[in-house]
């Protein structure tokens, strides 16, 4: 199968520091992958190539067959950085209007695709108040429903359930879930919580630049005879996640 997104033999650095150093990964349409890896061992640095918004010093990313940076690939993939880019002197639902007004979409379908992103991240009773009086968790949801709004087929989430209370982290986990296996979406996240690790189809161990490891989580489990992701990680010589 033709790969969503190909990363191939990418690297890059940030002065004297190779922050990456010849990655090659392929990612394919209906699956989940997990970047997981230490603090500062690259994944948001690879995830923002991905999106365009920095590109390889060598190497070059493919999404959906085409080299980003591309401005019109921007209209297929969801992206929802580590911080949150958000205008806080708008209401919630404001923000929402004006990131799907980027996007070609009719008015009835910005209608309901803004009544399904705040749904899924249970801010439709919270819509109208300004972002400025949001928590930090409440924020991170309307970044998600700001990734999803235009329905993307490949969609881009760093640490997406950060801040976010396990009933709802579980929620938006199952709604992932549905995502790929009924809209055959690719969902590339980083995080480092590895009961989240376990709900990917593939992972990619990424440390000091490199994929470490990479397969499904149960041969991740078996390459390092572990019981858990958590030994993996520590096994793989991540230290704390
Ligand atoms: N714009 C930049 N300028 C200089 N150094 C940078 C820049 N962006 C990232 N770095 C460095 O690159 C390294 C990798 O950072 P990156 O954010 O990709 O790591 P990460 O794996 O996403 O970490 P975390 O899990 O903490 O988010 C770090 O040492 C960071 O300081």
């Amino acid at each position: 199968m033709e790969a969503t997104v190909k990363v191939r033999q990418v690297s890059k650095s940030f002065g004297q520091k190779t922050v990456l150093n010849k990655v090659d990964l392929h990612m394919e349409k209906g699956q989940i992958y997990g970047l997981i890896g230490p603090s500062g061992a690259g994944k948001t640095t690879l995830v923002k190539m991905m999106v365009g918004m920095d590109v390889p010093d060598e190497g070059q990313i493919e999404v959906l067959q085409t080299k980003m940076p591309s401005l019109p690939m921007l209209q297929q993939i969801g992206y929802m950085a580590q911080s949150d880019a958000l205008y806080t002197e708008l209401t919630a639902e404001e923000n929402l209007k004006f990131f799907a007004s980027m996007f070609k979409m009719g008015r009835a379908e910005q209608k309901q695709r803004i009544a399904y992103a705040a749904g899924l991240v249970n801010l439709t009773d919270e819509l109208r108040k300004k972002v400025a009086v949001y928590s930090g968790g409440m924020k991170r949801r309307l970044s998600l429903a700001i990734a999803l709004i235009h329905n993307p087929s490949v969609l881009i989430l760093d640490e997406p359930t950060v801040g976010i209370d396990p009933e709802l982290r579980q929620s938006i986990w199952n709604e992932l879930i549905r995502l790929k296996t009924s809209e055959h979406k690719t969902i590339i996240v980083t995080t480092h919580v590895m009961d989240e690790a376990d709900k990917c189809d593939q992972l990619a161990m990424v440390r000091e630049g490199e994929i470490l490891a990479s397969g499904t989580p149960e041969q991740l489990r078996q390459q390092y005879h572990a019981a858990n992701l958590e030994e993996v990680f520590l096994r793989a010589g991540g230290g704390t996640a």
